[in-house]
């Protein structure tokens, strides 16, 4: 196949979110574009795309997540408008995507993994545990709400959403103590130094794909594969097909307590995974090591061990 380039008659269509993060993972897909093919900004387009997570009424600042129903929140009009055509590839935070894609679309290129830490946010604290007995912790992820209440359980956890500049607000008029913010989506912003500290990984195993953009493309569309191979990053995407396979295996989303990292060392991929229950009563682990080429074998048969150990009803409310 010969492959035809876009022009800025004829721009590769980029669809994203609109907020200043997903912006800036749009910016970068299409800056890695332009330098492997030496091309021009203008033969790119970025085209913004509303998404049900982004309408504030459907997501008033107190609502919580989970009562909004959130597979595909941040994702689901993205990939209409790419099935449509209306554009061609689809720039994503793979933490946010359901682990299956619509039938005729592929999710099959990772940028290269930023920090996958979660940062710890306060002006008054330096760190979890520094926080007081019965200090008020802000947060809308139930996996870091879940975490939290496993190694603190005399901590308040209060619903907390919005972009970073919202959250610091919020901290200053004295809503909680703390927050949490991925410490990927600080330094893509060029906020890292927002970050009271780093969680290490042992205190706070990390989301899903966190930290890794992934975008996507129709299953059909030869140039636009074409294209992204060329960006594609190795080692990135065996991590997150790794986590992602374990996700899937568990039937979870962004929005489960379900947390998972997969490393790579000369040639062996290592995953680390654990579910918890809601309020964090109890926490299950597992991890498990395989050739980098069984990446999402490793990542499944670790999940179906899991679920079997957990049982019916681990993640409901009670
Ligand atoms: N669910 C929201 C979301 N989706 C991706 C990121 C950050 C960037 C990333 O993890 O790739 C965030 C915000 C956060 O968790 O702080």
């Amino acid at each position: 196949m010969t492959l035809t380039l876009p022009t800025p008659d004829a721009p590769l269509k980029i669809g994203t979110r609109g907020s200043p993060l997903a912006l800036a993972q749009a910016y970068e897909t299409r800056d890695r574009l332009a330098k492997a093919f030496d091309l021009a900004e203008a033969a790119f387009h970025i085209e913004v795309i509303k998404t049900t997570g982004d309408d504030r009424q459907m997501i008033a600042a107190d609502r919580p997540l989970k009562e909004i129903g959130n597979k595909g929140l941040f994702t689901k009009e993205i990939e209409e408008a790419t099935l449509r055509g209306d554009i061609d590839i689809a720039v994503h935070s793979t933490k946010d995507m359901p682990t299956e894609q619509p039938e005729g679309l592929v999710l099959e290129t990772f940028l290269p993994r930023e920090d996958v830490r979660d940062a710890f946010i306060s002006t008054k604290y330096a760190s979890i545990a520094d926080l007081p007995s019965g200090a008020t912790v802000g947060t809308s992820s139930l996996r870091r709400r879940a975490q939290l209440m496993q190694i603190r359980p005399d901590l308040k956890v209060v619903e907390f959403r919005g972009n970073v500049q919202t959250r610091l607000q919020k901290l200053a008029d004295g809503v909680a103590d703390c927050s949490f913010l991925a410490m990927a989506g600080l330094t893509r912003l060029g906020m890292v130094d927002k970050a009271t500290s780093a969680i290490e990984i042992d205190e706070m195993l990390p989301a899903v794909a966190q930290g890794t953009i992934g975008i996507e493309c129709r299953a059909d569309d030869a140039r636009s594969k074409a294209m992204l191979a060329a960006i594609h990053h190795a080692d990135s995407g065996h991590r997150v097909i790794c986590e992602r396979a374990f996700l899937r295996a568990l039937d979870g989303s962004c929005e489960t307590p379900i947390a998972a990292l997969a490393t790579i060392d000369a040639g062996r991929i290592k995953l680390r995974g654990e579910i918890l229950r809601p309020d964090g009563s109890q926490c299950l682990r597992t991890e498990g090591e395989a050739d980098v080429s069984e990446a999402e074998t490793l990542g499944r048969s670790l999940g179906e061990t899991l679920l079997a150990e957990a049982g019916d009803g681990f993640f409901d409310f009670r």
